[in-house]
């Protein structure tokens, strides 16, 4: 079984996380997502933000990721880990069958080198980028993506990228979405809707 393993403040969820899962999803063929619905991103506690309550923020990620291979999960609260690298390898004891990629957005590698342990975090499993909108050329630029150069995959390989050992990554580009929290939050754009029900994606 390969799952993707979707962290995130979600702080709230739009549509953009809905997006970046599905890319996730059918990209990759992975059999599940699941959304790490952080208790509190370690970067974000340092510098004194404080984000809504976590049962809120689940409450509006399980609204939108309404989909049969998604899974909105509190695991990071129910672990006690708040460090990904943790988490990982927390899940990866707990579940040595299952095949995980780590999925984020352009931004997040962009700051990959300022989390704890991120050389390590590399060694333990694939991570997937998904292009944002304004940072592309930062996250390809980005410390992190200069260190493991040489381990990434060119975007046609996407699909191999859960069976392959790490240190391995993919940037996907293609169809962007602009959505961001902040935004939502500063009331920029309006917060989202529930969704209708998905079909599953064709496998
Ligand atoms: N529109 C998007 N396109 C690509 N990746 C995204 C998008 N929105 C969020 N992500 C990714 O989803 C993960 C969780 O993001 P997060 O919950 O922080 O949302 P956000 O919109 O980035 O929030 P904020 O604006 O508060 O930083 C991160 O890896 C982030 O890069
Ligand atoms: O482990 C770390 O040092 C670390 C530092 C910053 C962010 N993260 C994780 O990155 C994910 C995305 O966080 P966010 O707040 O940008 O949505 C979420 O799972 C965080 O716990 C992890």
């Amino acid at each position: 079984m390969t799952v993707g393993l979707y962290g995130g403040s979600f702080d709230p969820a739009h549509e953009g996380h809905v997006h970046v899962a599905l890319r996730a999803l059918r990209r990759l063929g992975l059999d599940e997502v699941w959304w790490l619905v952080s208790p509190g991103n370690p970067l974000k506690l340092k510098a004194g933000r404080v984000s809504a309550p976590l049962a809120d923020r689940v409450a509006g990620a399980r609204s939108l990721a309404r989909h049969p291979r998604l899974r909105v999960t509190t695991i990071e609260s129910r672990l006690g880990t708040r460090f990904t690298l943790d988490t990982v390898r927390a899940l990866k004891a707990r579940r040595p069958h299952i095949r995980f990629v780590w999925i984020m957005g352009a931004d997040g590698l962009a700051e990959l080198h300022r989390w704890r342990g991120w050389r390590e975090l590399m060694a333990e499993l694939p991570l997937l980028v998904i292009d944002r909108p304004g940072y592309g050329a930062r996250a390809a630029a980005a410390p992190a993506a200069r260190r493991f150069a040489r381990h990434r995959l060119p975007e046609a390989r996407a699909r191999a990228l859960p069976r392959t050992a790490p240190p391995a990554w993919v940037l996907l580009h293609g169809r962007l979405d602009p959505r961001s929290a902040t935004e939502i939050r500063e009331g920029r754009r309006p917060r989202p809707a529930a969704a209708p029900p998905r079909r599953p994606p064709p496998r």
